[in-house]
């Protein structure tokens, strides 16, 4: 196969796996499928996996025995809103959607296999790539399509010290980029970072809970603006503000090398 064939096709499979990632968000139909007794955890509503994804990965979104008592009430009080009863024992889709989160992109698209031998067979995705659970980076994703805002609840875990017991700042940033990016993504499609600002204005303790909120400004063109602040869980706390442009992208870009 030639080089020129090859990038066609790594294109075309990573187009797929956009197209999957934001069929998430703008699918009606995405409940959990009940028939599994394993997704029967603490969570009421599970976004159905893409149709791309050839067999069922973990999902790092999901409780696991680390999380804090807070970071369970918080998601129960958002996935209690992913879905509400409806006549008949049905039920219809609320006004929140949790997002799945994986820890490659790659191997679980259709042609997965193929690409990852030729990408990079041991990449992982940053925030997913530590196996303790809650070590590093433990969050979940909501997004409120209608508010056109994304809230993730996360508990940061003892890898992540930067100054004596609190948070390292580029810990933070890190969140911040995956949070808005993600967002940015069901916004707008592929998309890149081009530009993130923040502020610090309080130290996030090691070991809590906090909020990352993320809200729309302005699309224009190919630039999408968002906002962002981190906050302790009741809100009274205000640890860091940013503000994040991405651009959107045609994935050929990131295979050329930028
Ligand atoms: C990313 C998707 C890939 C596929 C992955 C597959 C599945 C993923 C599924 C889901 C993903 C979910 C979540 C994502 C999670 C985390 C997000 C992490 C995101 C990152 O971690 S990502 C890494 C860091 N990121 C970079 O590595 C970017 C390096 N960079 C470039 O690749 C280029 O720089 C680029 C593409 C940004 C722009 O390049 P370009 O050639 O397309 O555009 P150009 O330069 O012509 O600018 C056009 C207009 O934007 C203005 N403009 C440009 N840059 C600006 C700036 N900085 N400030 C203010 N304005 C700016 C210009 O002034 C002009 O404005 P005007 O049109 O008004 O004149």
């Amino acid at each position: 196969m030639t080089h020129e064939s090859h990038r066609v096709q790594m294109a075309r499979s990573l187009g797929r796996l956009l197209k999957g990632f934001q069929s998430l968000t703008s699918l009606p139909a995405m409940r959990a499928q009940r028939s599994h007794p394993s997704a029967c955890v603490p969570c009421r509503t599970t976004v159905a996996l893409p149709s791309l994804f050839s067999f069922k990965p973990r999902d790092f979104s999901l409780p696991n025995s680390s999380w804090s008592s807070e970071m369970m009430r918080l998601y129960d009080h958002y996935n209690s809103q992913c879905e509400v009863e409806a006549e008949r024992g049905e039920t219809r889709g609320g006004p929140w959607q949790r997002l799945p989160s994986y820890n490659r992109s790659l191997k679980y698209a259709t042609g997965g296999v193929y690409l990852s031998k030729i990408i990079q067979s041991r990449a992982r995705l940053f925030t997913r790539n530590i196996r303790e659970p809650g070590a590093a980076f433990e969050y979940v994703l909501f997004v409120n399509k209608e508010e056109q805002r994304c809230v993730c609840i996360f508990q940061a875990g003892h890898l992540l010290e930067g100054p004596p017991g609190h948070v390292h700042g580029g810990a933070i940033a890190t969140m911040i980029d995956n949070v808005t990016g993600t967002h940015a993504t069901v916004l707008s499609g592929p998309v890149m970072t081009a530009n993130l600002n923040i502020n610090y204005r309080s130290p996030v303790p090691l070991g809590s809970t906090v909020l990352i909120e993320s809200s729309l400004d302005t699309k224009e063109g190919r630039k999408t603006f968002i906002s962002c602040k981190v906050t302790s869980t009741d809100g009274s706390k205000l640890h860091t503000e940013a503000t994040a442009l991405f651009l959107s992208i045609n994935v050929s870009h990131l295979l050329r090398g930028g």
